[in-house]
């Protein structure tokens, strides 16, 4: 009893060695306790629920597929911030057609090096041009942010969100009943992929699907042009491409998650009547071109004196890339976009057989990089410190070659820039934005 006395104020605090007593009092007691056990254990089950829910749930504008952790996620640096009337006036405003048959156009990756170049080159002929991008820092945002200052100035509003948000993407169809969508949002670069998997799965499949799932359900659904690549040719050594030959070997995870969007288009097409054209491109260049690609990174590397590591294949075998200036790829984007025919499907029924396409767009003319090498020597006025590397495994191929005839038929796409003047351009523009960037920095500091 001495013992049971001790603990009448409270409970006990080591309750398996108290002598049993079955007394009213000790059934109380032990009753409350197991109401205090049960609650806690409850909400501790209901919490991990909870978490879990919380964790698979795809956030309105993050990344939500990361497979390694953490790397996406802070990557995305994105605070969506839209809605409003403001922001609703914003983008009516750029999305207002202002020439006679003009289409209105959702561009995503809009601050990205194609997305960039082809809603200045639809809002000068008087389209109207939307812009959706999500500025990752896959490569330099401050690049991107100043391609957006270049598109506002011309009068085009780059909204900031994610493709994975479907209610933003939602709200934007809800605002505007865009003719078409131009979709370039996607996790670029062949060799990144072994670092950052999830990403590649999270903008080019989940990202794909969150749009064609949107557009599906608009009222009435856009016609679609998005980019594809040339990776998907993979492994394949049946040479020029052509987009009858296979696609079933690629090289690399960039190119699987590319595959799989053709593959996903057909059955949106199929399913809902949505009309969709994919564009194959081939290492595409140019001004205000991508900081991660080699003949970019190539030309800092020759001013900096650092080496440059050139790939070749077995047995010293050159290395080439079929590289298509960017003016060249705008052309043939315009081109889809024009002769996309209409999505046949409304609120998310399909009405009808609709246009399914897909082409190359290439330059016709592989370049080893040891000839991009010394074309950059000769335009910088610099040697290059060359180191001659053993191309690694990690989703390159040795060889690109578009055959384009199909683009040239239905498209009326002819490439006009050989890789000699298409880099001399990107020269000058590099010295130029670099030069004034550096000369800003200074200032600044
Ligand atoms: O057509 C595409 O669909 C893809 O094109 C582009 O991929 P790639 O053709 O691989 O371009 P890029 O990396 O510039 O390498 C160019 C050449 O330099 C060689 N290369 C590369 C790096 C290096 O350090 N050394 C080297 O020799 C390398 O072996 C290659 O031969 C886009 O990045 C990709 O997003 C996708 O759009």
């Amino acid at each position: 009893m001495t013992q049971l006395k001790t603990h009448q104020d409270g409970i006990p605090s080591t309750p398996g060695k108290i002598k049993m007593d079955r007394s009213p009092y000790i059934h109380r007691l032990r009753w409350q306790f197991s109401l205090a056990k049960l609650t806690f254990w409850s909400c501790l089950f209901l919490g991990l629920i909870l978490l879990f829910f919380l964790r698979s749930t795809p956030s309105s504008s993050s990344s939500s597929y990361s497979l390694s952790s953490g790397t996406d996620s802070t990557r995305r640096s994105l605070a969506s911030t839209w809605g409003g009337p403001d922001w609703e006036k914003r983008v009516r405003d750029s999305s207002k057609i202002r020439s006679h048959n003009g289409i209105s156009v959702l561009v995503t990756g809009a601050a990205g090096f194609v997305g960039t170049h082809v809603s200045a080159a639809l809002k000068r002929r008087g389209d109207g041009v939307l812009g959706l991008d999500n500025f990752n820092d896959y490569y330099d945002p401050k690049l991107k942010r100043s391609r957006q200052a270049r598109l506002e100035r011309s009068g085009v509003f780059i909204v900031e969100g994610d493709i994975n948000d479907s209610a933003l993407l939602k709200k934007l169809f809800d605002v505007v009943a865009f003719t078409h969508v131009m979709h370039l949002a996607a996790q670029a670069g062949v060799r990144y992929a072994m670092q950052n998997p999830g990403s590649y799965v999270n903008s080019n499949i989940a990202g794909l699907v969150s749009l064609f799932e949107v557009c599906k359900s608009a009222n009435p659904q856009p016609s679609i042009v998005w980019a594809s690549s040339s990776s998907v040719y993979g492994l394949n050594n049946k040479v020029p491409f052509s987009e009858r030959d296979r696609t079933d070997q690629p090289a690399s995870l960039y190119a699987a998650t590319k595959k799989a969007g053709e593959e996903i288009a057909h059955t949106y097409n199929h399913i809902y009547g949505l009309s969709i054209t994919g564009l194959r491109f081939f290492t595409v260049y140019g001004p205000w071109g991508r900081p991660d690609m080699a003949y970019f990174f190539f030309t800092r590397d020759i001013l900096k004196g650092k080496p440059i590591p050139i790939f070749e294949g077995p047995n010293h075998g050159t290395v080439a890339r079929d590289f298509t200036y960017v003016d060249d790829i705008v052309k043939g984007c315009l081109g889809s976009l024009d002769t996309a025919e209409k999505s046949t499907g409304s609120g998310g029924k399909k009405k009808g057989p609709a246009q399914l396409r897909i082409f190359n767009l290439g330059n016709t003319s592989p370049v080893p990089v040891t000839t991009l090498v010394s074309i950059l020597e000769r335009l910088l006025k610099k040697k290059a410190n060359r180191v001659m590397l053993k191309m690694p495994r990690n989703g390159d191929v040795q060889f690109t070659h578009a055959n384009i005839t199909l683009a040239q038929t239905e498209l009326g796409y002819k490439p006009t820039t050989d890789l000699q003047t298409g880099l001399k351009k990107f020269v000058r523009w590099y010295l130029s934005y670099y030069s004034d960037s550096g000369s800003k920095k200074r200032s600044d500091e």
